[in-house]
């Protein structure tokens, strides 16, 4: 299992732009360093990890946003759920821009939606290589003049400039946490993160005030059974008190079966298929600090 180690940072930034942007050199270049690519198997949903940066002392696991460069009409609420709770779980956001081109539509679109969002928004100015410093000051205050970004950093993902400032910049973002990924293996299972998101939130909902966001759902397995073809999910919600986990099954189990009916129905509609959903309550204190957490976050070494 990952390591916990002390001073470690890590955490997770989502990648944004519009198509030619470069944000598969800027990963490329990225991966040529020191990052192992994921695997290119196919995925149920197109949220996937596109990366992951490691060095000795911090991780930065990007992942790309479902539905975040589609236009509104074309996006279910569903998708645009998914890609804003993505988005809320993150400790960076990056936009990624040709600093060849003006500010356009799709990039007012993507503006439109980071509004109001609490995690810092670091606007990357890619393609410098190919302009002259005034148009990009240019540029730059045309994005400006619309959004309030944490910071604003140009990059040449092709030629490498200012690659390490960028990776700087985010690693200071990141909070103290685990290697989530061993530095020279990987396996990814995006699906897990958004169905362990989708019971969260439903959880949160049913549940108002009384339980705290602090709570984990942790997906223990996803397979399918061959026999009647549907996909079984099964997941541990993590509290914290006992008193939680009594909130948490309600009278009679009533309010976790709720929570399986309104979860299942999403998770069916984000894997396609019918699903048979299992859960289990577990008191751990301290969860947070345990191992276990990681999965939390959807990730785990074994495969399925
Ligand atoms: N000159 C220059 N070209 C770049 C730079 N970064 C990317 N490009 C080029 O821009 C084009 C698009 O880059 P991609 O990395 O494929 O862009 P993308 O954002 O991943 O595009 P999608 O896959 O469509 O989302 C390619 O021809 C790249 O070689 C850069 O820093 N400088």
């Amino acid at each position: 299992m990952l390591e916990n180690k002390p001073g470690y940072k890590s955490g997770f930034v989502a990648i944004i732009g519009r198509p030619n942007a470069g944000k598969s050199t800027f990963l490329n270049r990225v991966v040529g360093q020191k990052i192992a690519i994921m695997s290119d198997k196919p995925q149920t949903t197109r949220n996937k990890v596109q990366g992951v940066y490691t060095t000795d002392e911090a991780q930065i696991v990007f992942i790309d946003t479902p539905g975040i460069n589609e236009p509104r009409h074309k996006l279910g609420d569903f998708m645009l759920k998914v890609a804003k709770n993505t988005l809320r779980g993150v400790d960076a956001i990056i936009l990624m821009v040709d600093s060849t081109d003006r500010i356009g539509k799709q990039d007012r679109y993507i503006l439109d939606m980071l509004e109001g969002t609490e995690t810092p928004v670091y606007l990357v100015m890619n393609k410098i290589d190919l302009i002259h410093p005034d148009k990009l000051v240019s540029v730059m205050e045309s994005f400006q003049a619309e959004f309030s970004f944490a910071g604003v950093i140009p990059i040449s993902a092709l030629e490498g400039n200012n690659m390490e400032k960028l990776l700087v910049t985010l690693t200071n973002q990141l909070p103290e946490g685990p290697q989530y990924y061993p530095a020279d293996q990987v396996t990814d299972h995006p699906e897990r993160f958004i169905i362990s998101e989708l019971i969260r939130e439903k959880i949160l909902h049913l549940t108002h005030e009384e339980i705290p966001h602090s709570i984990a759902v942790v997906i223990e397995k996803i397979k399918r059974d061959e026999d009647n073809n549907k996909i079984r999910v099964s997941a541990t919600i993590m509290v914290e008190r006992e008193s939680q986990k009594g909130i948490v099954i309600g009278k009679k189990g009533a309010l976790l079966k709720e929570v399986g009916i309104r979860a299942r129905k999403d998770i069916e509609m984000l894997l396609g298929s019918s699903v048979f959903l299992e859960m289990w309550v577990k008191v751990q204190k301290d969860w947070r600090n345990k191992s276990t957490h990681l999965r939390d976050f959807g990730f785990r070494e074994d495969e399925y």
